[in-house]
């Protein structure tokens, strides 16, 4: 019996160190992954500053910080995958909608209709998105640290209220300012007859994305209301399963 006890404790023991060996890593991971992220936007945010003081123009800003912006975009994804395995406690459908229309923005429209690159609209969501990450990655940061500066937590969930609308604008009227475009050239599009026997029209895809801003953004915007609420408020709320 004792021996079984023994065991047992030696067998929760082991466990308990795995856990902890494997948040150490998760631990270390995320602080590494964080630190790279808040770097990499303020570098975007530099790249930006220095554009427009050396050229007094938004024009050419995109391009000549589209491939940083492609590159720390892109990373993003991963955080669907930290959500999926686990190691931070936010929802894969909120994060990957949130991480997925960005990339969409960046690589299926900046990127890919060069006649919308120096839009006023660009510019706003970009420079929406910069504060925004800089602000959401030093936050992560400093929690993991434990040395949290109350100005970046009151930052991280008030700012949202003001940059969530209007990155939304930047982006809507982005692609609107796109359609004519896509629907000119009939880019990424696919007409009968083809050999695939399926078609295809970008335009009204874009037209769908659009309108999926309805349903979707709001739910985005309720669950940072919610965060915002327990974490500066410190309310208890019991989440839905997601
Ligand atoms: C095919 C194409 C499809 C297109 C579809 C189009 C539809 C699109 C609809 C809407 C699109 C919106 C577009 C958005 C544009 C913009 O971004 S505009 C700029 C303003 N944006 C924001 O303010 C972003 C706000 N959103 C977010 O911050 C997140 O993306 C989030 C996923 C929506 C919410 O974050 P969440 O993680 O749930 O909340 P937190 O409070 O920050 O964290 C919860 C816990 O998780 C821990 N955590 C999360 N990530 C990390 C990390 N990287 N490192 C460490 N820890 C992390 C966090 O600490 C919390 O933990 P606890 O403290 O233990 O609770």
């Amino acid at each position: 019996m004792a021996s079984m006890e023994e065991d047992g404790s030696v067998e929760e023991k082991d466990n308990n160190n795995k856990k902890r060996t494997k948040s150490a890593i998760a631990v270390a991971w995320l602080t590494f992954y964080n630190i790279a992220m808040t770097a990499g936007w303020l570098v975007l945010a530099m790249a930006m500053m220095r554009f427009y003081l050396q050229k007094a123009t938004h024009k050419g800003l995109y391009k000549s910080i589209a491939r940083t912006l492609k590159f720390f975009q892109t990373v993003a994804l991963v955080e669907v995958g930290h959500c999926a395995i686990g190691i931070v406690r936010t929802s894969v459908i909120v994060t990957g909608v949130q991480v997925c229309s960005r990339i969409f923005m960046v690589w299926f429209i900046t990127n890919s209709i060069k006649q919308i690159q120096n839009e006023e609209s660009v510019i706003l969501f970009l420079v929406v998105w910069t504060l925004t990450e800089i602000t959401r990655y030093s936050f992560y940061t400093f929690n993991l640290l434990n040395h949290l500066p109350y100005f970046i937590k009151w930052a991280r969930y008030n700012m949202f209220i003001i940059m969530y609308p209007l990155g939304v604008a930047g982006e809507l009227l982005t692609i609107y300012a796109a359609l004519p475009f896509v629907r000119k050239t009939g880019m990424l599009s696919m007409r009968l007859p083809n050999k695939y026997n399926i078609s295809f029209d970008y335009y009204y895809f874009l037209i769908i994305v659009m309108l999926s801003y309805i349903p979707l953004f709001p739910q985005l915007f309720f669950h940072m209301l919610r965060q915002r609420r327990k974490v500066l408020l410190g309310e208890i709320i019991v989440e839905k399963d997601e």
